[in-house]
């Protein structure tokens, strides 16, 4: 190491959980020093210019309703939001009969989708066991160690007869970015809990979905980058922790920085990879070796306008048939573009299963999977974009991480539990909002919070 330097906290990682906390450790005067592996801001979040105005987002981009936390953080930085466009109806590939259905924007005419009544079922069943769920402690559930044990996929074979009926709730309750095989019940039903519910989670207006950010979701960090200035340091990944209760020593290749505490803000499986001297405790060690990142491609289409909606359609779909399983219009304002955009999502195992393909063959395969919802203009996009943050080395998978069969009961508050004075953060250590920027912004403010608490 080149230099050495003091610091009261230093955070690692300069997403949304990271700013977070640094700015309220900075606003309560503390020396703060950040520490980002990339070149910029936003982690997940990560908005790009569009030739022909507007903007893209790679990453997170949607606020949702009961985000107090995101929403109160894009009015500090004097950012604006606009409602989602929603301008027709959603199409849903028929569970009982095949082709695609219309349901209007508020729902109203659901059941007119072939098979509506056996999701409805399914639902009711999987909310029934989420109104169970403490989201600050799924693991005290009286069947915590059952339900924990049992994965989505197991659980479905035994509640839902119906195959298509599986595959339509594999493809809607997706939050995860996981197999039906690879995440438990128990981890599923505190995702759901922790973010107010399936009707929360599957909306636009009042729900998750409901609004974008001018600019782009990454606007917020970059104001905040800003005013946080030179305390943050680029391209500075962290190597190793070394720590006691006396305080830490944090080394990146170029320097070390001492400080009285640290934030490790960054997705679990990185936090895991920092080396930590001496040892973190058996949990801890081993918590991070069951938390992997979900795996979803996330497909921008730009087109000259947003055609679908002569057709009095919204743009947003869902067909558990094909490999884009659902869509959304994330076309912007028209006062900044007249382009329509087009957001396409591949989950978890398709995702895998396209992503073997070549670059040509996979957008002929994912554009024409959309053929049948929006005709043949979709598939020439004036510009394409996919996003595969399974192989940004700083994120490894997304949306976000989630907890292995086993792990929820098995390591309990090890997920957030400071030691010493190491604090973890992140979007997968929140107890309301884990997976959104909300869940990110909401564990970095708890993780200063503590900061204060031990000073
Ligand atoms: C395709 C996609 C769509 C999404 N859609 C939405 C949405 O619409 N709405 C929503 O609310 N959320 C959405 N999310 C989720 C949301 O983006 C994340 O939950 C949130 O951004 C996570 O923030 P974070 O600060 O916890 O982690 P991150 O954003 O991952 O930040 C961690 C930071 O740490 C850095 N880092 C990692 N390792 C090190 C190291 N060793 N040293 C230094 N720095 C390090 C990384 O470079 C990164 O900048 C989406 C995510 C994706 C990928």
């Amino acid at each position: 190491q080149s230099k050495s330097t003091r610091a009261d906290v230093v955070v690692v990682g300069a997403g949304y959980a990271g700013l977070a906390a640094a700015w309220q450790l900075h606003k309560a005067g503390l020396k703060v020093v950040v520490l980002e592996a990339r070149d910029r801001v936003g982690g997940r979040v990560w908005s790009i210019d569009l030739k022909g105005g507007g903007w893209l987002d790679l990453g997170g981009q949607w606020l949702g309703a009961t985000q107090d936390r995101f929403a109160a953080l894009i009015q500090e930085m004097g950012c604006q939001t606009y409602p989602t466009p929603n301008f027709g109806d959603t199409l849903y590939r028929g569970v009982t009969s095949s082709g695609y259905y219309r349901v209007k924007a508020d729902g109203s005419n659901w059941e007119s989708v072939p098979g509506s009544d056996l999701i409805d079922e399914a639902d009711e069943k999987l909310s029934a066991m989420v109104d169970q769920i403490d989201p600050k402690a799924p693991w005290q559930h009286p069947q915590a160690a059952i339900w924990d044990g049992l994965t989505f996929g197991q659980w479905l074979d035994q509640n839902v007869p119906d195959a298509n009926a599986r595959r339509f709730l594999i493809a809607s309750v997706s939050y995860a970015c996981a197999s039906p095989q690879e995440i438990s019940m128990l981890q599923l039903l505190f995702i759901i809990r922790a973010c107010g519910g399936l009707a929360m989670l599957d909306g636009f207006e009042g729900a998750a979905q409901q609004d974008r950010i001018i600019g782009g979701a990454q606007v917020v960090a970059k104001r905040l980058a800003e005013r946080l200035g030179s305390r943050i340091q680029f391209n500075q990944p962290v190597r190793k922790i070394r720590w006691s209760d006396r305080g830490v020593t944090v080394f990146t290749d170029q320097q070390a920085i001492a400080a009285q505490s640290v934030v490790i803000a960054v997705p679990p499986t990185l936090a895991g990879s920092i080396e930590y001297e001496p040892s973190l405790p058996t949990d801890r060690a081993q918590i991070t070796q069951r938390w992997p990142q979900g795996c979803v491609i996330k497909v921008g289409m730009v087109f000259e306008e947003p055609f679908w909606r002569k057709d009095g359609l919204s743009g947003a779909s869902i067909d558990y048939g094909s490999l884009v399983g659902e869509t959304a219009d994330s076309s912007t304002p028209p006062e900044y573009s007249k382009q329509g955009i087009l957001t396409g999502f591949v989950y978890a195992e398709t995702a895998r299963q396209v992503l073997r393909l070549s670059a040509s063959d996979r957008r002929q395969q994912l554009l024409a999977s959309l053929q049948g919802r929006f005709g043949d203009r979709i598939l020439k996009p004036v510009f394409y974009q996919e996003m595969n943050w399974a192989m940004q080395p700083w994120t490894k998978g997304c949306y976000a991480g989630y907890l292995a069969p086993g792990a929820t009961y098995l390591f309990k508050s090890a997920v957030r539990d400071p030691i010493g004075p190491l604090h973890w953060a992140g979007t997968e250590t929140a107890s309301q909002w884990p997976t959104f920027i909300d869940g990110a912004i909401r564990s970095g403010e708890r993780a200063a919070q503590a900061i204060f608490s031990q000073r």
